[in-house]
């Protein structure tokens, strides 16, 4: 159903307050994050190894949790303790894993793209819609009755998008997009993404991805929020940048990147 709400009227997409975590070990990854994200935001999720990326994304659906702070869902509080909740929770956050292979595991791609909507009660020819259309979305649609693990590896990580987008998620979460991708399969992946009408948080050490995806970027280090403003002008702060161990590829200027993207 398409929400027809005025945007500003409605809750952020994403509410993430005083959020800390430790590992078992005691190592603490979160120490205090703050983030809101508006509903069709896009914002990319930078810092360096080790900052807590990956542990603040499996807050967002409450695969970890029981540190300190608060998450809320377009204002529906992340609480795994109440079962019917954490599973509309999670049929609102798609998160796409850095390794497909983490994320199929049935015979064939539809079986593996319809799993989650066959869970949400789906069957027949309103299952079938619905894996059609995510398969479309992702350009693999002729793979429909393969096997997922014969198809390379930047044709699962499409499966693996269109497994989550077909739970029609509003919020969109991808773990390190462009990762292990050629250049041609990267940049399909990007014209995929920025087709999706969804909130996108992407975590990414490919900073020019960040730039042409996201308006949006946040700098995660040592737990801690340390920036968030406009992507382009953090990857054109040197000091910033270097103090967060960022580096963009040799000879690339993202002002300049910008300007060619969004000519004035
Ligand atoms: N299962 C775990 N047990 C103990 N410590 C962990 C565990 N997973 C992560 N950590 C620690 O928590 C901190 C944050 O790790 P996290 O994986 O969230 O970082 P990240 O920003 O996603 O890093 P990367 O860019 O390398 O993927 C690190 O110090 C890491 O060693």
């Amino acid at each position: 159903m398409i929400d027809m709400t005025d945007p500003a009227d409605r809750p952020p997409a994403l509410r993430v307050a005083g959020l800390r975590y430790a590992y078992p070990d005691g190592r603490e990854a979160l120490r205090g994050v703050d983030l809101t994200v508006p509903a069709g935001g896009r914002v990319a999720l930078l810092g360096p190894n080790g900052a807590g990326k990956t542990t603040l994304v499996l807050h967002l659906n409450g695969i970890l949790h029981g540190g300190g702070g608060t998450v809320e869902v377009s204002g529906l509080p992340v609480t795994p303790a109440d079962r019917a909740g954490i599973a509309e929770i999670r049929r609102r956050v798609g998160i796409v894993f850095q390794d497909p292979d983490d994320q199929l595991f049935m015979p064939t791609v539809a079986e593996d793209v319809g799993f989650g909507p066959a869970n949400l009660g789906l069957r027949g020819a309103e299952l079938d819609a619905r894996v059609d259309e995510a398969l479309a979305a992702v350009g693999m649609s002729e793979h429909r009755d393969q096997v997922p693990h014969h198809l390379s590896f930047g044709q699962r990580r499409r499966v693996a998008v269109a497994t989550v987008l077909a739970m029609r998620p509003e919020i969109l979460v991808l773990d390190e997009p462009s990762s292990n991708l050629d250049p041609a399969s990267r940049r399909e992946l990007a014209e995929i993404l920025e087709s999706l009408p969804v909130t996108l948080l992407m975590v990414t050490h490919d900073l020019p991805y960040a730039l042409e995806l996201c308006p949006r970027s946040v700098v995660l280090d040592a737990g801690r929020i340390a920036a968030d403003g406009e992507t382009v002008t953090l990857l054109a702060d040197r000091d910033l940048m270097r103090r967060h161990r960022l580096e963009l590829p040799f000879g690339f200027d993202p002002v300049a990147a910008a300007a060619s993207r969004h000519p004035r």
